[in-house]
């Protein structure tokens, strides 16, 4: 697996969700950021106008990466592997159901839980095959101020970035 070769790296995010308020976006991937920052030697640092390591945006269908999204559920979100240009870039589908807070339960996906996995593949891992992973290939919802990495993913994580 491909790896960062920087410990301090840098995020932009592009654009927002109407679905979301801003403030509410920013928050998920602050969080989201943590969860890797908090078992990593890495660390992240917002940038506003410029190229960034890890480009954070909402995108629709065809958005020109030969992996377009196909509207609501399916495919959430992608992110590519370390690397430079799309490197480390994560894609999220514009056509979800985002939320905040606990509504997974009544539908809508969790933007942190989603943004959380998606970092774990711009860091370098691969899908997990422990049902109970971040990494596990399928969504399921988690009350993000219960949230805690589980192991499966820590040590994926720390064989990485160590
Ligand atoms: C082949 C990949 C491009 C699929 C894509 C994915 O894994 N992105 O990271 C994806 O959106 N998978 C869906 C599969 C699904 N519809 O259940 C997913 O929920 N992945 C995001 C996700 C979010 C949070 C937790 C987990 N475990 C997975
Ligand atoms: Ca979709
Ligand atoms: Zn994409
Ligand atoms: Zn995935």
């Amino acid at each position: 697996n491909p790896k960062w070769k920087k410990k301090n790296l840098t995020y932009r995010i592009l654009n927002y969700t109407p679905k979301m308020r801003q403030a509410d976006v920013n928050e998920a991937i602050q969080k989201a950021l943590s969860v890797w920052s908090n078992v990593t030697p890495l660390t992240f640092q917002k940038v506003e106008d410029k190229e960034a390591d890890i480009m954070i945006s909402f995108a629709y269908r065809d958005h020109k990466d030969n992996s377009p999204f196909d509207g609501p559920n399916g495919q959430l979100a992608h992110a590519f592997q370390p690397g430079e240009g799309i490197g480390g870039d994560v894609h999220l589908d514009e056509e979800e159901a985002w939320t905040k807070d606990g509504r997974g339960r009544s539908g809508g996906y969790n933007l942190f839980i989603v943004i959380a996995h998606e970092l774990g593949h711009s860091l370098g891992l691969s899908h997990s095959h422990d049902p109970g992973a971040l990494m596990y290939p399928t969504y399921s919802y988690t009350d993000p101020s219960e949230f805690l990495l589980p192991q499966d993913d820590i040590d994926g994580i720390q064989a990485i970035y160590g």
